[in-house]
């Protein structure tokens, strides 16, 4: 049952529950007042701040703790302030109440998804200013908007921009998924979303006949490739030979035919289009031309009657034209950093792992620069965009503990390298 918090642990705990009493759920997200709160709370940190929209209405609020060396490339701290939508009658405890359960969940939209870390990185820095430390790379936050619908309101044209060429970034910590066990998990990559929505046509006719080309048979030989491919592709993750991030998945996420009627739908008529709609997501070193051949010669081929169309596509490819992913050994020092600065917390790393859906980090790694997904929680059911989601009020006090040590780590490293390159300029 729930401890007793000291005074400090409950105004951490209290922060986080008013962050996340803020409705910043999509398609109508409340970013004025996440923006004022975070800014509110930036002020008692004395950090420096600004609020830019790059897409009108759609505030990134930028935080930066100046470092003691601003020559060395800074640290970034990305997170989204919007959610996913609720299904409100399906919570046990109102979505946006934060309620603490007696055994100190707190439930909310955005407790794992992704308002806890935000609110960590700014408890990390409060604790850190107050033991006296001084870091000596700048250390800048990011609360991006619009994540939940692809970021291009956000992350998107920020890591872009010239404000983000500025900052002379170095490293981007990004958002990572709850572990059940108690090993936390980190992501050198993701997959990149592919929405795809076929179309098959056909000859109406009447509901008894059988013949040829009618588009419900069109598209069903698509849905049955599909099916096919998507089982093979799963069948090698339930054997162990990959993990889910390793595979191409394919989930059919509608199905539109018929001809409407007033009392659903004419049954007599076999209709003349029929449509679906897939999200596909793509690993790194998936041979994208061979999927598009798939997709234009078995899924959705003209010889069918058939068209395509990508809602979403993105190929996870950096200015290079390399898959976009970040060097997970050793070789990395910000990899090794971060690995010491989990275990010194008293926290364990699952061995690296690939997204298996999408996060704003892409934009960063298409940038070429490193970018790691990481929440700190472990011991969590994977709660993210599902009903109940909750965090436990411990397990979130340990994250904060655990981004205080990555975050002074990361912003004491000073490499060789990169003191030769600052002797340089001088
Ligand atoms: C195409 S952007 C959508 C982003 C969203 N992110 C997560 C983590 O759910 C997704 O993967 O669907
Ligand atoms: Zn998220
Ligand atoms: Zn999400």
């Amino acid at each position: 049952l729930t401890v007793e918090l000291d005074e400090e642990r409950s105004s951490e705990i209290s922060r986080f529950q008013q962050y996340l009493q803020i409705n910043t759920s999509q398609p109508n997200p409340n970013y004025q007042e996440a923006a004022d709160f975070i800014l509110s709370l930036a002020k008692t940190l004395n950090l420096e701040s600004e609020k830019v929209d790059f897409v009108s209405g759609k505030p990134v609020v930028l935080l930066k703790w100046p470092g003691k060396n601003p020559t060395l490339p800074s640290i970034l701290l990305n997170s989204h302030t919007d959610v996913v939508t609720t299904e409100d009658h399906k919570w046990i405890h109102p979505p946006f109440l934060a309620h603490i359960n007696s055994e100190g969940n707190i439930f909310a939209r955005g407790s794992q998804d992704m308002k806890c870390v935000g609110m960590q990185y700014l408890e990390a820095i409060r604790r850190l200013k107050k033991a006296g430390f001084e870091p000596t790379r700048t250390v800048y936050l990011s609360f991006v908007p619009d994540e939940e619908i692809g970021g291009h309101g956000g992350a998107e044209p920020f890591s872009q921009s010239d404000t983000f060429k500025k900052m002379n970034v170095g490293i981007v910590l990004d958002e990572g998924l709850a572990s059940p066990d108690e090993n936390y998990r980190a992501f050198y990559g993701e997959r990149s979303p592919w929405w795809l929505a076929i179309k098959a046509f056909g000859s109406p006719g009447h509901g008894a006949r059988l013949y040829d080309n009618t588009a419900m048979e069109n598209l069903l030989k698509s849905l049955e490739s599909i099916r096919r491919f998507r089982a093979a592709q799963f069948d090698t993750v339930k054997s162990g030979a990959k993990e889910e991030g390793e595979v191409i998945s394919v989930n059919m996420v509608f199905l539109k035919a018929g001809t409407p009627s007033p009392s659903g739908f004419v049954m007599n008529v076999q209709p003349s289009q029929a449509e679906a709609g897939f999200d596909i997501r793509v690993p790194p070193n998936a041979l994208h031309d061979l999927l598009e051949q798939k997709i234009m010669e078995e899924w959705a081929p003209s010889s069918r009657n058939m068209t395509f169309e990508f809602k979403q596509k993105n190929f996870g490819r950096d200015v290079f034209g390399k898959p976009a992913v970040t060097v997970a050994d050793n070789s990395n020092p910000w990899w090794t950093l971060l690995e010491e600065a989990v275990k010194k917390a008293g926290g364990k790393l699952r061995k690296p792992e690939i997204f298996p859906a999408s996060t704003d980090a892409r934009y960063f790694r298409e940038q070429g620069l490193p970018a790691i997904g990481f929440s700190p929680m472990a011991n969590t059911p994977i709660l993210l965009h599902d009903h109940n989601e909750f965090l436990n009020q411990e397990e979130y006090l340990k994250g904060i503990t655990v981004y205080e040590s990555i975050i002074e780590a990361y912003a004491s490293f000073v490499d060789s390298t990169a003191i030769d390159a600052s002797k340089d300029e001088l």
